[in-house]
């Protein structure tokens, strides 16, 4: 197998056989033990995933004075055996970065028609799914619902690193905190701090930051101590009874027309 453009081609004789698969933009190749390898984000990219085995010999290669049409030609050697598992990294302009159980993807199916699996206990997301927000003059927003994280997983504990590579793709950043749990401070820094250590730019993404579980009692107080203590807006909301959510969804459109802005400037 080599590179992975144009059609499959099986040759013998002079050149090596090679094997070329098309895969689609943001494709990221790992080892079967999940180590990573590369990933090809831009048109035209290719990687060498196995090497064909060197070409034999040619009927060419056999033409004597005797003998004008060898019918005889050398097989070439055999190309290299690998396994790689492909993954594909999610495209969405916001992500959905929480603790496991937070509610994002009950938030995700309060403002899209994206249906991913809701359940009382952590890391019931395992695959990140993408919801469209619907505006009322047409424009959409693409949403990501990633899998929880919990502190390490940039030393990739938990679901890990892959999800970080997810949240990489995203523009902006929509922490959603759950405001029944104590402290809910101490989630944001955590969160911030896995991003921090992952590097690649996530921590300075535009971010929004959303207070979850407002029906419950205690979130009320705990709204206020998250306010208090990191001295941001927050957006209160309920996933579950949907309250909020228009909040959220305008706050939303306006990082996406800042953020859509900002491109337009710097092509011109
Ligand atoms: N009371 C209340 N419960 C909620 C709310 N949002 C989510 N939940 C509950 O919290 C639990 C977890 O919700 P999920 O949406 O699956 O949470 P998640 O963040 O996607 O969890 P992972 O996929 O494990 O990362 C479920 O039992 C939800 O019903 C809310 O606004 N209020
Ligand atoms: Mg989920």
């Amino acid at each position: 197998m080599e590179g992975f453009r144009g059609e499959p081609k099986n040759c013998y004789g002079a050149h090596a056989k090679h094997t070329e698969i098309k895969v689609p933009l943001g494709t990221i190749f790992n080892t079967e033990d999940g180590e990573f390898l590369t990933e090809l984000d831009m048109l035209g990219d290719y990687y060498v995933g196995a090497r064909g085995g060197a070409g034999g010999r040619g009927n060419k290669h056999f033409l004597s004075n005797e003998q004008r049409a060898p019918a005889k030609a050398e097989r070439g050697a055999q190309g290299e055996m690998r396994t790689l598992c492909l993954e594909l990294k999610t495209m969405a302009f916001a992500g959905l970065v929480g603790f496991p159980n937070a509610g994002k993807s009950t938030l995700l199916r309060a403002i899209s028609r994206a249906r991913p699996k809701v359940a009382a206990y952590p890391f019931t997301t395992l695959n990140p799914h993408v919801g469209m927000v619907q505006y009322e003059d047409s424009e959409q927003i693409a949403v990501a619902d990633i899998p929880g994280l919990i502190q390490g997983a940039h030393q990739d504990q938990g679901l890990g690193i892959s999800f970080l590579r997810h949240i990489e793709r995203c523009s902006c950043l929509l922490f959603v905190i759950d405001l029944s749990m104590n402290e809910p401070w101490l989630q944001l820094s955590a969160l911030k701090y896995e991003l921090e250590q992952y590097g690649k730019g996530l921590s300075e993404r535009p971010f929004a930051v959303i207070g979850n579980k407002m029906d419950l009692s205690v979130a009320d107080e705990n709204l206020g101590l998250l306010r208090e203590r990191t001295n941001l807006p927050v957006i209160p909301v309920s996933a579950k009874f949907r309250t909020g959510t228009l909040e959220l969804m305008i706050h939303l459109r306006e990082m996406y027309d800042r953020v859509h802005e900002k491109k337009v400037l710097k092509e011109e």
